[in-house]
């Protein structure tokens, strides 16, 4: 079954990548997933100065396969870095590059994406709103003003399409509260849904130790435990913002996940913790998968079932 998808106008050849943060801080991790059966690729989201990040252990897997915790606090080897990779990235390879950006300031974000835009390239932005790791910076997808006064700028200076990486919202006035504000960005072309649920604990039984060593063992929640709540936020802003598109993310491990989050509207869906764990195989395990159950059901574009989740 075909599996492409396009995105904020670019193409992909199949509908899967890295979510940002997994295998995709070094130009080693992005080599990576260039030669992955992935159908596009995100780098780490990227602040003005390189970060070595929180003190490990920052990540680890949850028993049983339920999931992931972790505080890496944005390690990453700063914008410049990533500019210049986009700089020698082959665009005329089929598989399209994404940009994460995540500020710590609005001046910041401001600085990096002129960046991006005075060197005129093909890739796209990913703004990220929703870091939960960085102590003492309130996370900006739960303040919608800032988030309101951040496209304000951003999108006019961006002014091609763009995306933005929210957090998990859990109420349905906070679901309309944001798509109020996205809905007045033209070019902002997507959103990816969700980020880690923020804050998580999790806790040995035997040591009666946190599992992570920053934060007291406070950390953002992925994995197959956050896929209904992940599949809720994208339904919820397909169904709140018209014309634009949905990247779905939060517990695919196998087709039948990234089925769901295309059936809830996702145009494309990033894979964090199984990438993780599973290495960067799992694109060509999870693209036979779902082009399978594709076939099993009688689709033979991801069109064909898009966003047609029933109701009862
Ligand atoms: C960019 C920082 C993020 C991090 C991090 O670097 O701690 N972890 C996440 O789960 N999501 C993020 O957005």
């Amino acid at each position: 079954a075909d599996i492409s998808t396009t995105l904020a106008g670019v193409k992909l050849p199949n509908l899967l990548f890295n979510a940002s943060g997994v295998c995709c801080q070094t130009e080693a991790d992005l080599k990576l997933m260039v030669e992955s059966e992935s159908g596009a690729l995100i780098t780490k989201s990227a602040t003005v100065e390189q970060r070595d990040g929180n003190p490990a252990p920052r990540y680890t897997p949850l028993p049983n396969g339920i999931g992931s915790i972790n505080s890496m606090g944005l390690p990453n080897e700063g914008y410049e870095y990533y500019l210049e990779y986009a700089k020698k990235y082959d665009y005329n390879s089929e598989k399209p590059l994404f940009i994460s950006l995540s500020g710590l300031s609005l001046d910041d974000n401001v600085k990096m994406c002129k960046a991006f835009v005075d060197a005129k390239l093909p890739c796209v932005l990913e703004i990220n709103y929703s870091c939960p790791n960085v102590p003492g910076k309130p996370q900006m997808g739960y303040d919608m003003e800032a988030m309101e006064k951040s496209l304000s700028v951003l999108a006019p200076l961006i002014k091609k399409p763009f995306g933005i990486k929210l957090p998990p919202y859990f109420d349905i006035a906070h679901f309309d509260q944001a798509a109020a504000v996205f809905n007045k960005f033209d070019n902002l072309a997507f959103v990816t849904c969700i980020n880690s649920v923020g804050n998580g604990l999790a806790i040995d039984f035997v040591t009666e130790q946190a599992l992570i060593k920053p934060k007291d063992g406070f950390g953002g929640l992925g994995g197959l435990m956050v896929l209904n709540t992940a599949l809720a936020n994208v339904n919820a802003f397909h169904r709140r913002l018209p014309g634009k598109q949905i990247v779905g993310v939060g517990g695919v491990v196998s087709g039948k996940e990234a089925f769901l989050h295309v059936l809830a509207g996702a145009s494309a869906v990033q894979i964090g913790t199984m990438l993780k764990e599973e290495g960067p195989g799992v694109f060509a395990r999870i693209a036979k998968e779902l082009s399978d159950i594709m076939v099993a059901k009688g689709y033979k574009t991801l069109e064909d079932f898009r966003g047609k989740v029933k109701t009862l």
